[in-house]
């Protein structure tokens, strides 16, 4: 029997949502909607990140998720303006916030309220499977949409970041192993993202980056995702050259996230 990985639960659930949604909001409204947003207000991810490490300094995507469907809530007191401004203060260089509801209490309305609480650039944090979603993180002013190479297929990945490049956002592409680098290696973006979390059984490992590191071409900015936990993760990952990192749960756990965010990397 093929039993139901978490991914794959969360892709099913992603195509329902933009049935449903589309049927209240036709794509072609949504589109125009995308199409009408400022570009002038677009912050610039990759710019942001580019620029922290070319100053020698961390480049950190700060993260605002309220539960994970690994460890559950993480945090009660959930503000994401006041987390926004703590982040920005701290010196992250971006924000990634989760818009799932079913899987991790997120909302787009908390990618709005932090953005608008802060200077920094944003990453929609979702599971984008469909041109739909990318025009709806456009929508509500993300900056940046996060591709994650074992949900798409190639065809997917290229058309979905055509989209995303079209509005003017910039495209994390997110794999695990050497397979999925070769596909990934065939978008455009400079912006790699190697989650250290088997999306299938949770299992964290550091090891997955630094396995994959020696393959990665020059001109691609790695970031490393999940389980940086502790000022030794990030030295491990620093000695290697490994520069921009992705975090959640250890600053979300901590009573100031920012103040988490400066023990951790300052
Ligand atoms: O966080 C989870 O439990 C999870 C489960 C299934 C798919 C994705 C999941 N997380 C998304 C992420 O990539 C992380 O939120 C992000 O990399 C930060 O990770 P962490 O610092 O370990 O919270």
């Amino acid at each position: 029997m093929n039993t139901p990985t978490i991914l794959k639960n969360i892709l099913a659930t992603k195509a329902e949502e933009v049935s449903y949604r589309s049927k209240t909001l036709p794509l072609n409204e949504l589109k125009a909607r995308a199409l009408d947003m400022d570009a002038a207000e677009l912050r610039g991810f990759y710019r942001a990140m580019q620029a922290k490490v070319d100053a020698g300094l961390p480049a950190v995507i700060a993260e605002i998720k309220k539960a994970s469907p690994s460890k559950g809530v993480l945090r009660e007191h959930f503000v994401p303006e006041a987390i926004a401004e703590s982040y920005e203060q701290a010196g992250a260089a971006c924000l990634s916030v989760l818009t799932d509801r079913d899987y991790f209490q997120g909302h787009e309305d908390f990618l709005k309220a932090a953005r608008s609480a802060c200077s920094l650039p944003v990453i929609r944090k979702d599971f984008l499977v469909d041109p739909y979603q990318i025009y709806e993180a456009r929508s509500i002013n993300a900056d940046c949409v996060l591709l994650i190479v074992s949900a798409l297929s190639k065809m997917q990945l290229q058309d979905l970041e055509g989209i995303a490049h079209e509005l003017g956002m910039d495209v994390l592409v997110e794999i695990h192993d050497e397979e999925e680098l070769q596909t990934a290696l065939t978008m455009q973006t400079p912006l790699l993202g190697i989650n250290n979390r088997n999306l299938h059984t949770f299992e964290l490992t550091l090891d997955t980056t630094f396995g994959l590191l020696d393959k990665i071409p020059a001109g691609k900015l790695l970031v490393t995702e999940s389980g940086i936990l502790t000022p030794d993760d990030v030295a491990l990952m620093r000695e290697r050259n490994v520069n921009a990192f992705l975090v959640g749960e250890a600053f979300m756990r901590a009573d100031n996230p920012g103040d988490a965010l400066q023990a951790l990397f300052f």
